[in-house]
């Protein structure tokens, strides 16, 4: 349903040799100078222009939320009833997302992908594939419809925002019981044993980490058969919001938009969107590496190297939007900073 283009690599030569003319020593800039050749070549789409400014337009904060079936037997430290709690909270303004969009001068859109209880908000988007997953340690969590539905609630969600003159988004989530889905992800995506890939999520004690192991063992089980490819994984092992998101990564990497990847599920997004599209890796900015315990793995799987490690482990994209002043920083010193000709600056390349 996506048709995603690999950025273009005509101007490469061209980028760095600019990026390598600032005053400055070469690469003393670090991962800011691979931000901004990497911004410069998802944007710079046409023959090279030394003039051309990089720009970051209506940035989006799209925070995606849903219900998981599995958050009822245990492996979490709240109820499902949280997630419904959070995007209220989320839609009056008061959560750390709110404060660091408003911050970071970032829209903020949430969407109910899914809760429990629809929300009645009417500041948040209908987007709802059902009323949470079903437990994925019994069952399938969704069924292949509902990853085709939620791929084209996506898709509408990021025209919207394109439309409105917006060319970066990030991509935050709530869902009680969502580190658990996550981490079923990253194993079958991966193949790796479940038990590399869970963690304390919102912090469980050892009792419920034991359990979160083992009913994550039970799914992987339950679905080996069926998870032998991107999209069985989302209906077998998603959420509802997962699958939004990695719509969402497909749809904006399709327009050239940039798109700023959060923590550990936006992350195992992430992951998903590259399998079905290795292009898409092109337009995803790594804003953080959380502190949930497989999110390394599946950072370094991604060839991603973070711009932050700050020991969050939030989600609601929180980190992503952290990370909007370092990608300002790449783009203003791609386009504001003088070059050694310029300033008259002895040229130490
Ligand atoms: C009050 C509260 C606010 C949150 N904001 C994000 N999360 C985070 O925690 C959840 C994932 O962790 P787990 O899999 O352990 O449930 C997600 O909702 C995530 O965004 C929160 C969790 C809580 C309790
Ligand atoms: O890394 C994350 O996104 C994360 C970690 C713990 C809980 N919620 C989210």
């Amino acid at each position: 349903m996506f048709a995603v283009d690999p950025v273009n690599h005509l101007n490469d030569e061209q980028i760095q040799h600019k990026i390598n003319q600032k005053t400055k020593p070469l690469g003393a800039l670090g991962s800011l100078e691979s931000l901004a050749k990497q911004i410069a070549q998802v944007q710079l789409t046409e023959p090279f222009n030394n003039r051309q400014k990089l720009a970051i337009n209506q940035p989006a904060m799209l925070v995606f939320a849903g219900d998981h079936g599995i958050a009822n037997h245990g492996v979490s430290i709240a109820p499902s009833a949280v997630t419904q709690q959070m995007v209220n909270n989320f839609a009056s303004g008061g959560a750390a997302i709110n404060v660091f969009c408003r911050q970071m001068g970032l829209n903020l859109e949430v969407i109910d992908c899914g809760m429990l209880t629809p929300s009645d908000h009417p500041k948040v988007t209908d987007h709802r594939l059902g009323a949470g997953t079903q437990a994925i340690h019994q069952k399938q969590a969704m069924d292949l419809l509902a990853v085709k539905d939620g791929f084209s609630f996506a898709n509408d969600l990021v025209q919207r925002h394109f439309d409105s003159g917006c060319n970066l988004i990030a991509l935050g989530e709530m869902g009680i019981g969502n580190t658990s889905s996550a981490a079923a992800i990253m194993a079958a995506m991966l193949k790796l044993d479940v038990k590399e890939c869970v963690g304390r999520g919102t912090g469980i004690d050892d009792e419920s980490f034991a359990l979160k192991r083992e009913l994550l063992t039970v799914a992987m089980n339950l679905h080996r058969d069926k998870i032998h490819d991107p999209v069985n994984v989302l209906a077998c092992l998603g959420g509802f919001e997962i699958v939004q998101m990695t719509g969402a990564i497909l749809a904006a990497s399709e327009k050239k938009m940039l798109v700023v990847i959060d923590g550990f599920i936006a992350t195992a997004a992430a992951l998903v969107a590259v399998a079905l599209h290795p292009s898409a890796r092109d337009y995803l900015i790594f804003a953080h590496q959380s502190d949930e315990q497989g999110h390394p793995k599946m950072l370094q799987a991604l060839d991603a190297k973070p711009l932050l490690s700050l020991g969050l482990r939030l989600g609601e994209g929180t980190g992503a939007a952290l990370s909007l002043p370092m990608i300002q920083a790449a783009v203003n010193f791609y386009n504001d900073m003088a070059s050694f000709d310029k300033a008259g600056v002895s040229n130490v390349v």
